[in-house]
């Protein structure tokens, strides 16, 4: 069982900390500061930081020397470091030239693969493209809806009432952000919102402020809960509401915390209050649904999702239907994320009322004050992960560090081999209890400890100041995870630096890292292989330690895991009358219902790592495209009909053509393939991944539209049609 009282003064602690940060916080963040003000850059500048960054990353790492002596005492070894101002580990790495031609063989087949492909399905999917297009402007709210003509540049000109503005200016918020500036007035009108900013633009406060404005005007006759923020993690719900808790200070407005991990019977005395604001975790709150006598939903105005893509997926689909299906069709629906999803099949399920899109960044973007750094690591490395991770908080990132890892085993292993090195870390993963899940962020928080090594369940929303730096030990499973993970740092404006270790079949996302890097920096780090070599060794002298540590654990949690069942059962014993007497629990789902959907969910998961599972989706994704098109194609014989149109369309287009500039002739031979040089291998593979983001998209003439419309939008915004909307 959780102390109670433990896990509130943790709370307690914790907001107050939200409080005393955001006093600390660079006070107005100006316009300048955050992204969205700035007007958007070509891509040129990317390029050419991209190509400075390298050169200038291997001049500085030249003669880098790593003199550390082997010693017994490792912690000894690691503090005697600390003077090394290794900012950059590169040197060129001498074994590289063998892999490289092996590897630029492979690239160039994959791209000739990919190339045939698009070629056949290039006009399908442009006619998916353009069904989907149409079923997006009727789904969203037009964009002069969508828009507020005079965007506010302050708090005051929102017509913000006296309480509402006096919290803003106790947590040092004097100017709003972009999504601010567009989300509060729409939302201050009623309407459904989806709104997307790049993560650290102050998206919490832009659901928040008009939440709280809204409910100084409620009834105050009868009791109510009238808005309910659900968030996809424990240690985000907490958060937000202490945002809500501070935001709303000088209001009457009543706030509850529903979350796992903490004790129902307390959650249940404050919810039969009737709070007007419920903030909360899925799971618990329908288990409050349908065991606490007089909570309802039934008066609810305003529905919040946080991190809104998260809860649209799999993991959260039933809990997320059975929630939406308790609360008003009436109600107003905002959603909000870095990687807003507009995905009308997802957002359907919402039952959204023609939603104004909100989206001041890309769904792509980092943060502008990002730098995104990547370590290779080839397949024969792999082994090398520990000892590169252990090279770069030695000497890179020795502090405020955050470190994300695909497995919980991996996360509590590393954490070991951090104490035994003498490194001072704090690990949080879903098997911890919450209480000590919160106690690892407050030791982190407090600057206890320099590196909090983490499952995804830190990747998304969690704001700690001040956090220099993440490491991704592992490439996330997909894009949208890499820009939460990446985004806990560099928030709200400041500078920040992630590091990857890339796989060779992590290729994809780095492409997509490098092409959607605003101006942000990306560099290829490159350690000494001497390095590497040291701290393999060191790790090889610790294992058996660390597997002495692991089964001592295992064991620990066992008799954990026992004790609670005796305690259950005295419990039981003691007082088998009451429990008795009182009414069943009805559980919305079977604890074996929850294990296989996790189960699934994490098989899911984990087969998207490989590659063939990877396209067995997207061909999945496709062909669910193409069925559903078909379906509103109505009968079949329209269907046959339209095919054999669609059909001679496509082969008059075909007709029409200009010839390839590549069809080969005399005069154009075919490309002899010569031996590589020295000169080639800078453009393949990895490196040239890093410096020439486009080389996946080249050819591709979906891409090329896309871009073009990109621009035009481009030139309708400086045309002053209103920023980052459709
Ligand atoms: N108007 C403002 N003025 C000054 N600071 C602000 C303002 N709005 C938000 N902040 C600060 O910016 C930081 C990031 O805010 P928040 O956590 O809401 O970002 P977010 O967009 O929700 O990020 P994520 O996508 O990672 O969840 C917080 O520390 C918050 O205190």
């Amino acid at each position: 069982m959780e102390d109670e009282s433990a896990i509130d003064r943790l709370i307690s602690v914790y907001s107050t900390k939200v409080r005393h940060q955001s006093d600390l916080t660079v006070g107005p963040l100006h316009g300048a500061m955050l992204p969205g003000f700035d007007s958007e850059s070509d891509g040129t500048s990317d390029f050419e930081s991209i190509v400075e960054d390298l050169s200038s990353d291997e001049e500085v790492g030249e003669g880098t020397e790593d003199s550390e002596n082997d010693t017994d005492n490792e912690s000894a070894a690691m503090e005697s470091n600390d003077e090394d101002n290794e900012d950059h580990l590169a040197l060129p790495d001498t074994s590289d030239e063998e892999f490289s031609d092996a590897e630029g063989d492979n690239d160039v087949q994959t791209d000739l693969s990919d190339a045939e492909d698009d070629d056949s399905e290039t006009e399908d999917e442009s006619e998916i493209d353009e069904v989907e297009e149409a079923r997006k402007r009727a789904f969203f709210a037009p964009e002069e809806e969508a828009q507020v003509d005079d965007l506010p540049q302050s708090f005051v000109t929102m017509n913000l009432s006296r309480p509402i503005l006096k919290g803003l200016s106790q947590v040092g918020f004097s100017q709003p952000t972009p999504i601010q500036s567009q989300a509060i007035p729409l939302a201050l009108l009623g309407k459904d919102i989806c709104g997307g900013a790049v993560t650290g633009s102050g998206k919490t406060a832009a659901f928040v402020v008009p939440i709280l404005e809204r409910l100084l005007y409620r009834p105050r006759q009868v009791a109510a809960t009238r808005v309910l923020v659900l968030c996809p993690t424990r240690e985000l719900a907490i958060q937000c509401h202490s945002v809500a808790v501070k935001l709303g200070a000088f209001t009457d407005i009543q706030f509850c915390l529903c979350v796992g991990g903490l004790k129902i019977a307390s959650q249940e005395a404050v919810l039969r209050q009737r709070p007007d604001v419920v903030i909360a975790t899925p799971g618990r709150l329908i288990d409050h649904i349908h065991n606490s006598r007089s909570f309802t939903l039934e008066d609810l105005e305003i529905l919040v999702m946080d991190e809104a893509d998260r809860m649209l997926e799999d993991g959260f689909k039933a809990e997320l239907t059975e929630i939406v299906k308790h609360c008003p069709k009436s109600r107003q629906t905002m959603l909000f994320s870095a990687t807003m999803t507009d995905n009308i099949d997802e957002l359907i399920r919402l039952s959204l009322n023609r939603p104004a899109l909100v989206q001041i960044d890309s769904a792509k973007k980092t943060a502008k004050k990002l730098t995104q750094e990547f370590v290779r690591i080839r397949d024969s490395r792999e082994g090398d992960r520990p000892a590169i991770l252990l090279a770069l908080c030695r000497k890179v990132c020795k502090s405020k560090c955050i470190i994300f890892f695909r497995s919980k085993l991996a996360v509590k292993e590393m954490n070991i081999m951090f104490t035994i090195l003498g490194l001072r870390s704090a690990a949080l993963h879903g098997d911890l209890s919450q209480i000590q899940r919160l106690a690892a962020l407050e030791l982190f928080r407090d600057g206890q400890v320099d590196f909090l090594l983490a499952t995804d369940v830190a990747a998304r929303g969690l704001d700690i100041k001040n956090v220099e730096s993440v490491i991704n030990f592992n490439m996330p499973l997909n894009y949208a995870q890499y820009l939460h993970r990446v985004g806990r740092t560099a928030r709200a404006g400041r500078i920040g630096r992630a590091i990857t270790l890339a796989g060779e079949a992590d290729r994809k996302i780095l492409r997509l890292a490098i092409k959607n890097s605003s101006q942000s920096k990306v560099k290829h780090r490159v350690l000494q292989p001497t390095t590497v070599e040291k701290y393999r060794e060191r790790i090889g002298k610790i294992r058996d330690r660390v597997k002495d540590v692991m089964d001592n654990d295992k064991i620990d949690e066992k008799i954990t895991v026992a004790e609670m069942q005796l305690r259950k059962t005295e419990n039981m014993l003691k007082h088998r009358d009451d429990i008795m007497a009182r009414p069943a629990k009805t559980w919305f789902q079977s604890s074996a219902q929850k294990q296989e959907n996790q189960s699934w969910a994490n098989k899911e998961y984990n087969a998207k790592f490989s590659a063939k599972a990877q396209q067995a989706l997207k061909k999945a994704k496709k062909s669910e495209k193409l069925s559903r098109r078909k379906a509103r194609q109505g009968s079949e014989e329209d269907h046959k009909a339209q095919q054999q149109a669609m059909g001679s369309i496509r082969a008059a287009k075909k007709a029409k053509r200009p010839k390839r500039l590549t069809k080969l002739s005399e005069t154009n031979p075919a490309p002899t393939k010569r031996p590589r040089t020295q000169g080639d291998k800078l453009n393949v593979g990895f490196t040239e991944d890093l410096t020439n983001p486009t080389k996946k998209g080249a050819g591709k003439p979906r891409m090329a539209a896309k871009k073009s419309m990109s621009n035009v939008k481009l030139q309708n915004k400086a045309k002053g049609k209103g920023k980052g909307k459709r």
